[in-house]
């Protein structure tokens, strides 16, 4: 089966990078990501590339050179639904605010819309495609649901979970480790896939083409974010022990992940992860295992989340400790927002939960970091709901230039790793801040040895406060 025409139902962080990539590499399929958010649709259609709802490094120039000619972007849902002959849902699935499973399981509710706005508009057969994160045995939802319209029309339902990172999101599409695929192992099901493989093999070596059965693939994307984040609470969870021990964390990654069987990559200890899925995707593997009776599973993977937040408040608690046991009144800027470099997204940042504990402690804030914008950042404290939008604005000062950021602080708190932390004139900041001068290193970005040197009490996660040399 030759795919011609594609749907794209959400045009967030996957959808448009995603179907970007897609219509890039297969130029002789229409492709049509559709957004009930009539501004994001509008940034997505910008005439300056600039302005994408989006940054992504590579971003602007696959959708510059797609857009218009097989790539489109629209409101009208129903319309793109009716002609496509594949329609991938990747709208948002965060963790339910409400009711039963509140704080653990996925809010449903989105995906639910779309298959219910399918079942009402398709008069032709179709490939649904969960692209959004979900549950296992979601898929069996999907299809009651579509199954049920009554108008003769025939759904295949696959899986194919989306394993890009934030801020390497093109790079990743382009050269995946894999590519998963679910289905059904009947006729159909399998013709199904194969169109569905047929569209990556554009671009993607099919021995990294993996098929499997529905419910083996939208378990892996869950356990495959949680083995991730569990790697950061682990070696979060050591780098306390350095900080006691006089051992240091990046020297004791280094050794660890030159063991072939467990590997380099994600031992970066940090302020804590953040981003919307690890978090979200880990409570809804602990409340699955919990509504199957698996308790023991359940709490086994509840400490990844338990750790994470553990390693965000001891960053704060550090913060003040240091500062002579209180910073009411005192200046303190943050170095970063976003919850990694590379990514105006800042969902789940470490740097909220930190600027909140500190703003419980009557500090003032002043935040710099070169991608995330004001409204961004109050909107993300005013969700809180911790104090009042007025007193946000009060507290927190956001400013575009990192010197003058600095002027007069108490202590320089960096919380994302961006790269042009590390060419800043630290010796200009060290005159214009108040004496002593502390920075707290959450991201390990700056040189010790350096820092120190120009008069900086330099604190990084990881490092012993006894090992005066790195
Ligand atoms: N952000 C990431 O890096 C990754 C996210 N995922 C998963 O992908 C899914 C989407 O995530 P994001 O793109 O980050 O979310 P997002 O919030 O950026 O985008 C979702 C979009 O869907 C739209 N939407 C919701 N309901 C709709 C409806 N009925 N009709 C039309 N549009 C609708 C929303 O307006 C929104 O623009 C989630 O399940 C997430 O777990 C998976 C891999 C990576
Ligand atoms: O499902 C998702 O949303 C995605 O979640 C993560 O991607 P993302 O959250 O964009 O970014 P990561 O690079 O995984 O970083 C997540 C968080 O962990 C932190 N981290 C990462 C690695 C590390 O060694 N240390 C560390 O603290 C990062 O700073 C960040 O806050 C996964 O890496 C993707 O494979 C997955 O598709």
């Amino acid at each position: 089966m030759k795919i011609q025409n594609v749907c794209c139902i959400g045009a967030g962080y996957v959808g448009g990078p995603t179907m970007a990539v897609l219509a890039l590499k297969n130029p002789d399929i229409k492709i049509t990501v559709v957004d009930i958010n009539k501004v994001r649709i509008a940034a997505w259609n910008d005439s300056d590339f600039n302005n994408l709802p989006i940054y992504e490094p590579g971003l602007k120039e696959v959708v510059q050179e797609a857009r218009g000619r097989n790539l489109f972007f629209s409101t009208d849902v129903e319309k793109a639904i009716d002609e496509a002959e594949m329609i991938f849902i990747s709208v948002n699935t965060p963790t339910k605010t409400y009711g039963k499973g509140k704080g653990m399981a996925a809010d449903l509710k989105y995906i639910e819309l779309s298959a219910r706005q399918i079942a009402k508009v398709a008069t032709t057969d179709k490939i649904v495609v969960e692209k959004s994160t979900l549950p296992v045995r979601t898929a069996q939802a999907i299809k009651n649901i579509l199954d049920h319209t009554g108008n003769g029309v025939k759904f295949q339902i696959l899986s194919n979970p989306e394993f890009l990172a934030e801020g390497t999101a093109v790079q990743d599409l382009l050269n995946p480790d894999r590519v998963l695929i679910g289905g059904e192992e009947s006729e159909d099901g399998k013709e199904a896939i194969e169109a569905l493989v047929n569209i990556y093999a554009t671009w993607i070596s099919r021995e990294k083409i993996l098929t499997t059965n529905v419910w083996s693939s939208e378990l892996s994307k869950l356990v495959a974010n949680a083995f991730l984040a569990q790697r950061v609470s682990s070696i979060n969870a050591i780098s306390e022990l350095c900080e006691v021990t006089g051992a240091d964390v990046s020297e004791v990654s280094k050794a660890i992940g030159m063991d072939s069987r467990i590997g380099p990559k994600f031992l970066q200890a940090s302020v804590g992860f953040g981003g919307s899925c690890f978090q979200k995707d880990i409570l809804n593997l602990v409340y699955i295992a919990k509504s199957y009776g698996l308790n023991e599973v359940a709490d086994y993977w509840e400490q990844v989340i338990i750790m994470n937040d553990h390693q965000k408040n001891r960053f704060a608690e550090n913060i003040v400790s240091k500062l002579y046991n209180t910073v009411s009144g005192k200046k303190i800027t943050f170095f970063g927002w976003a919850f990694k470099k590379d990514t105006n997204d800042t969902r789940e940042s470490a740097a909220i939960y930190v600027a909140d504990a500190l703003l419980d402690e009557q500090a003032e804030i002043t935040v710099y970091d070169p991608k995330v914008s004001e409204e961004r950042i109050y909107a993300d404290l005013d969700y809180l709901n911790t104090r009042s939008p007025e007193e946000n604005r009060r507290l927190v000062k956001i400013v575009n230039d990192p010197y003058i950021a600095c002027q007069n602080a108490h202590a320089i708190a960096i919380l994302t790793e961006w790269d042009e932390f590390k060419e800043f004139n630290w010796h200009k900041i060290y005159s214009s801040v108040i004496k002593p001068a502390f920075v707290f290193d959450g991201r390990k970005v700056l040189d010790g040895r350096t820092m120190k040197q120009l008069g900086f009490q330099y604190t990084a996660i990881g490092v012993s406060i006894f090992n005066s040399t790195s």
